[in-house]
């Protein structure tokens, strides 16, 4: 979004542009959907969906506060922080607060769901610092998305632990986020060296992968829960299967772009319905 001449960005929507926020939305939207599908009472709802939007937006920030370097060499006019609308400083005290204020209300959950976020919240902002430009820069989202069912049932009374096929579910879903949303950026990235596992795979590759991961996804949300799956169950999965292979095809076709990134989110808003749709049979 830019500023129309003359008017100073305010600071507020400087750093909100900062947060990434259409993931940070997206994630603390499948949270929230998935405390409604578990049967969790309102009020812990409300306390787990601000809870996991500040964790999101301290991530969200963080990684432009590190990136200003780089963002800054690649005159990227989408960051806040490299057009000089708001101050390294002040994204580094935002992202501190929401990463303090995420952490606390997990706590009013329990501390299982609190430490668990930490773990999440950890992963993360190591990609930020630095796991992003090694190969193995498609653990934290293993992790962090590996955990997300679980920051939900961990939020219940009693505490559980996801079911294994859905953290396998989030893993995927990770897998095939982190493999799409950088395949725009490549050719920058490869002038500041950050090389990344999609980097090193290259945007076919990474596509393809996306594609299969996603596929694996739907299929242990399908199947995981044991009861025979109903017919939006069955329906869902064979849209996100249908989505998977067309975006693998088109991968094969063409140089994958921002679209397949667009694919991916579609896939992964139906993998929710679909993991949303086996209610408490989220929990182990
Ligand atoms: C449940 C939970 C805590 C999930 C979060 C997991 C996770 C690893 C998030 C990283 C998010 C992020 C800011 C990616 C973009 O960075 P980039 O620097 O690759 O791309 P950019 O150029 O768009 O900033």
């Amino acid at each position: 979004m830019s500023t129309a001449p003359g008017r100073q960005p305010s600071v507020i929507g400087a750093l909100w542009r900062s947060t990434h926020p259409g993931p940070s939305v997206v994630v603390t939207t499948v949270a929230v959907v998935l405390g409604l599908a578990t049967g969790l009472e309102p009020w812990r709802i409300v306390v787990l969906g601000l809870a996991i939007l500040a964790g999101q937006l301290s991530v969200g920030i963080s990684n432009d506060a590190i990136d200003a370097p780089r963002d800054i060499a690649n005159a990227r006019r989408d960051k806040p922080i490299a057009r000089g609308d708001v101050s390294v400083r002040v994204a580094w005290a935002a992202a501190s607060v929401c990463l303090v204020v995420g952490l606390a209300l997990s706590l009013v959950l329990g501390w299982r769901m609190a430490l668990a976020h930490l773990v999440a919240l950890a992963s993360a902002w190591a990609y930020n610092a630095g796991l992003k430009k090694t190969a193995l820069s498609v653990v934290p989202f293993v992790v962090s998305f590996g955990l997300l069912p679980s920051l939900v049932t961990l939020s219940a009374q009693p505490p559980a632990l996801a079911a294994g096929w859905a953290w396998v579910a989030g893993a995927a879903l990770g897998v095939a986020i982190h493999l799409t949303n950088v395949l725009p950026d490549l050719e920058d990235d490869a002038r500041t060296g950050v090389r990344g596992l999609p980097h090193r795979l290259g945007g076919r590759i990474s596509a393809v992968l996306a594609a299969s991961a996603l596929a694996i996804g739907a299929v242990a949300v399908l199947i995981g829960p044991g009861a025979a799956p109903s017919a939006l169950a069955i329906t869902v999965f064979a849209a996100i299967v249908l989505i998977a292979v067309t975006g693998l095809v088109l991968a094969l076709a063409r140089p994958p772009g921002r679209w397949v990134f667009r694919l991916v989110m579609l896939a992964a808003l139906l993998l929710c319905v679909q993991l949303a749709a086996t209610g408490q049979a989220l929990a182990a």
